[in-house]
């Protein structure tokens, strides 16, 4: 059986996801109506800003459809503005923006703060690099959130392992989904893609 999986394409990193994805032997596919929704095995969050997503979102129609999906088992993965959108409780956003409520974590916007808005670092990632001889993962924060809190079921798949936010928690899976606060898909490295490849593969 071959994979279809889409990426939310209203705003933010798409092209870089449907290439990452292609790499990774699946059909990749851009995400804007309900019916491209209802077509797909598994779906990317991508980065970008999740109070404008969150809005486009509703322009588009598909924040009740994908709420439904996510409900049903869809795998997901969110990336940075995408872990956003999943999570369950978001500090430091507009009151008003709606997020997806499928990933049972507390998420800081913005966290990591001004002076280090964006910066780069090697992880080690629980399901990637603990096989033998494997490179870390190189993460890339652009104006990134953490996870201050994890609820029940939730995994910590990596964090932050040097500097100011040494032990901040980056990357989680909670079942179907899966969310980090980097960019894997600016980088060349299509490891983390791959992981929600296996993910969606055996759901
Ligand atoms: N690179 C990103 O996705 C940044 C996320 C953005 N700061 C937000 O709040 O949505």
């Amino acid at each position: 059986m071959s994979i279809r999986i889409g990426v939310l394409a209203l705003q933010g990193d798409v092209r870089e996801h449907l290439a990452a994805l292609a790499e990774c032997g699946v059909e990749a596919i851009p995400v804007r109506r309900e019916s491209e929704l209802d077509s797909v095995d598994g779906l990317v969050l991508p980065g970008g800003e999740s109070t404008t997503m969150s809005r486009l979102l509703g322009v588009f129609d598909l924040y009740d459809p994908l709420v439904k999906r996510l409900r049903d088992g869809l795998p997901a993965y969110g990336s940075c503005a995408g872990m956003i959108m999943l999570a369950s409780k978001i500090l430091d956003t507009r009151p008003d923006a709606r997020h997806l409520d499928a990933l049972n974590v507390t998420v800081r916007r913005n966290a990591f703060g001004r002076q280090v808005e964006s910066f780069e670092t090697d992880l080690a990632f629980t399901g990637i690099t603990d096989r033998p001889g494997a490179d870390p993962v190189r993460a890339v924060f652009i104006r990134a959130p953490w996870v201050e809190e994890t609820g029940p079921g939730v995994q910590v798949l990596a964090r932050v392992e040097e500097g100011p936010a040494a032990g901040r928690v980056v990357a989680v899976r909670q079942g179907n989904v899966l969310a980090t606060s980097f960019h894997p898909e600016v980088t060349g490295d299509v490891r983390v893609h791959k992981f929600f490849v296996d993910m969606v593969a055996t759901a």
